[in-house]
């Protein structure tokens, strides 16, 4: 059962993950910019942006997002120190070798996907498919019926080879390689690349529980809203409340480091 962050337990929690050299990461959208209806229009907010660059000067920040790199490094307006695109598949460092690998599977779903929306009585004129090189999000938000296009793309999605891992969100579907990356393991993996001793995650969506779902002491995961289905062990109330978390963070980084050394008087 998932605890509010700002209670005397979550801030407990806060308090002993918070120490130097940890590892900040979040989700893009859902988590630091509000979701809109068109995805393109998504922005970073200036009051999360300032703060997030506050941050950056006292832990890593790293950005986590289903978003292509070269789509969100252009939303963000200042460099964390690792962004990581497609759930985990593109920009951390190690994998470049399985890009071509991840490129070709995506493009065959991508060519079948978009003459099955030829059929225009069957899939709604809504639906968009966003290519993002290694893994596609197809949104269906602007549906007419969208538990109808739902039911009609997993049906879709089942006939495709090699078959895609298919993770659900906001009126989106993922299609990622199966056994590729995902954000829980790409997580892992930057904290082992980075030697971060402990890191907090801050996400909103399916994609994040890969992450929630590692049950880590040294991994403080947060949700955006409470969720009864969620493996995060905190939420925030509200995704507004951001803005207090980071403060937060930015407070306790912030003060001066307890000096081991036992003072000698002369
Ligand atoms: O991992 P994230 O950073 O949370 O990215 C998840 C997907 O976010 C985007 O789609 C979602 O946000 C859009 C803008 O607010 C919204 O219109 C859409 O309905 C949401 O599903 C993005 O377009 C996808 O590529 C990401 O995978």
């Amino acid at each position: 059962m998932m605890t509010e962050l700002f209670s005397d337990a979550g801030m407990r929690r806060l308090d002993a993950i918070v120490q130097p050299g940890m590892l900040c990461v979040f989700d893009f959208d859902g988590t630091l910019s509000p979701i809109v209806p068109e995805p393109d229009c998504a922005r970073l907010p200036s009051e999360v942006r300032e703060r997030l660059m506050a941050l950056a000067t006292l832990a890593p920040v790293a950005i986590l997002t289903g978003r292509s790199l070269t789509d969100v490094k252009k939303r963000l307006g200042f460099e964390p120190h690792y962004v990581i695109g497609n759930h985990g598949l593109e920009g951390l460092p190690g994998w470049e070798g399985k890009s071509a690998e991840f490129a070709a599977a995506c493009d065959g779903w991508r060519e079948a996907l978009f003459m099955a929306m030829r059929d225009k009585k069957r899939f709604d004129p809504g639906i968009r498919i966003e290519d993002k090189r290694y893994s596609l999000s197809v949104h269906y938000r602007m549906a007419k019926n969208t538990k109808e296009t739902e039911a009609r793309l997993a049906a879709l999605f089942s006939k495709l080879t090699p078959p895609p891992r298919v993770v659900d969100g906001k009126f989106v579907f993922s299609l990622m390689p199966d056994e590729a990356l995902n954000k829980g393991s790409a997580l892992l993996q930057l904290m082992a690349q980075s030697g971060a001793s402990g890191a907090i995650y801050v996400g909103d969506d399916v994609t994040d529980e890969d992450v929630f779902r590692l049950r880590r002491p040294d991994i403080l995961t947060v949700r955006i809203e409470p969720h009864a289905d969620s493996a995060a062990e905190f939420h925030l109330p509200t995704m507004p409340d951001i803005v207090r978390l980071l403060d937060e963070l930015v407070r306790r980084l912030a003060r001066p480091s307890q000096d081991p050394t036992p003072r000698t008087s002369a």
